[in-house]
């Protein structure tokens, strides 16, 4: 195992949070719908063999689209999703050896501030009692001294004069003063990490900017480690050391902030780059997030998740059964309906491809026939990547056989500056 997402950490011999191998599977429940589609009942690999290590002090970012993982491995670290395989240890102490007492108290210390702060506030509970609750929960049986302790978070995070907060309700505030009551009951147990899921994307543009100051120097003022959840990398960019890009459920590249901006290396890392909206509306680059949509969590693609999506893909990325379904797909979407139903009567239907297979058949009007019908799918769309990983194509039956390359899962490994998981950067030696 590579000596997990250090690069650029600073990391010392301990690490506040130390996740080794995690995996957080999801069981899907066969119902009537996947029974429909005659899907068998599976597992989403939520998180699928992750290493993190977070050095004291430092803002790490998980950036990437929605279903990639992060919200889970943000919960998993608070122990509200627990863990599948592998372990998460908190200054040294596992928390799968914790008792449900234990794990409450370890909440103390590592706290989680949410998207949405009109749904994580109580709109029954005053400011005091909602900030306060958290003590409460604690074992804090005096008003008095909560009173103080409130007091205290609430100047913190910048609701003052107090006096005026303390009785009024959620509703009688903005997103921005809302979040901010958030933060106060994140803090107020004294917490060393913060997981912030998203905490700035529901809230107006204008106060986006007062919000991640205000971690910032809340960071400062406490001593804080950050876990930062996002899909928006410009965020990141202002707020994180160091960011780790993640694509259904693995750590794609990791690496200091800097260096993953300057010189991004996965070919997803520099799609996500490339939609950051530019501020300059005379410059037109290409604002597209990679083509495709993330594919169903509980059916991964083979060899390299990204490898569909990816424009660099090579002949080992992983193609199978299911690419040659969309690429004949999207052939098909450019003809006239005569066309289609005539190259559908050729080859029939596609159903058989969706079963992730390293090679496919194809036709059933004959081989010379299926050649063909490839031939012209493949002339409409000569640089998709997906034709690099066909092998060979072989006659069978009643038509052919596309043999694909074999595929590679590739593993983080180190390159540079950063870790990166991708077939185009081999494992640097350690000379
Ligand atoms: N409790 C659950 N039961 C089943 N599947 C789940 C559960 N929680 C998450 N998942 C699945 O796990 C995958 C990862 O979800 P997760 O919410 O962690 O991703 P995310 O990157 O945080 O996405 P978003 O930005 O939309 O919150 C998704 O496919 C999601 O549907």
């Amino acid at each position: 195992m590579p000596d997990s997402t250090m690069p650029g950490s600073g990391l010392g011999a301990s690490p506040i949070v130390d996740v080794r191998d995690l995996s957080v599977h999801f069981g899907l429940r066969g119902g009537t719908l996947a029974r429909l589609f005659g899907r068998d009942a599976g597992v989403v690999k939520a998180v699928d063999g992750v290493n993190l290590a977070l050095a004291p002090g430092e803002v790490v970012g998980l950036v990437g689209e929605s279903g990639s993982g992060k919200s889970t491995l943000g919960r998993s670290l608070l122990g509200l999703a627990p863990a599948t395989e592998g372990s998460i240890k908190f200054r040294g102490q596992d928390l799968a050896s914790l008792s449900r007492r234990s794990l409450r108290d370890m909440r103390r210390h590592i706290q989680m501030v949410f998207q949405d702060p009109s749904a994580a506030l109580n709109p029954a509970m005053t400011i005091e009692e909602a900030v306060g609750d958290a003590l409460r929960v604690h074992g804090m049986r005096s008003a008095a001294e909560r009173r103080v302790k409130v007091i205290d978070a609430l100047e913190r995070v910048g609701l003052s004069p107090v006096e005026l907060f303390l009785e009024k309700y959620p509703r009688d505030l903005s997103g921005g003063q809302k979040q901010r009551v958030v933060i106060a009951r994140a803090i107020i147990t004294g917490p060393s990490v913060l997981v912030a899921d998203e905490p700035i994307s529901m809230l107006d543009m204008s106060v986006r900017a007062k919000i991640l100051q205000l971690m910032l120097d809340l960071k400062k003022d406490l001593g804080l480690t950050y876990v930062y959840i996002t899909h928006d990398l410009a965020s990141a960019k202002y707020f994180c050391d160091r960011i780790a890009i993640m694509y259904l459920g693995r750590i794609v590249e990791i690496g200091p902030t800097e260096e993953i901006f300057a010189n991004p290396r996965h070919p997803y890392t520099k799609a996500l780059l490339r939609a950051i909206p530019d501020p300059d509306p005379g410059r037109q680059l290409p604002r597209d997030l990679p083509r495709g949509e993330v594919p169903d969590a509980a059916q991964p693609p083979l060899g390299c998740s990204f490898h569909p999506r990816c424009s660099e893909a090579t002949d080992i990325c992983g193609w199978e059964s299911r690419d040659l379904r969309t690429i004949v797909e999207a052939h098909w979407t450019r003809r006239s309906p005569e066309e289609y139903e005539a190259e559908r009567s050729l080859v029939g239907d596609l159903d058989h491809l969706e079963r992730p297979e390293k090679s496919a058949t194809l036709g059933k009007e004959g081989a010379e026939s299926a050649r063909a019908f490839l031939d012209r799918v493949r002339s409409e769309a000569p640089d998709d990547p997906m034709w690099r990983g066909v092998d060979m194509i072989e006659d069978e039956g009643s038509g052919v056989r596309v043999r694909f390359h074999e595929g590679v899962d590739p593993a983080l490994r180190r390159s540079g500056g950063v870790e990166v998981a991708c077939v185009l950067y081999p494992e640097e030696s350690e000379a």
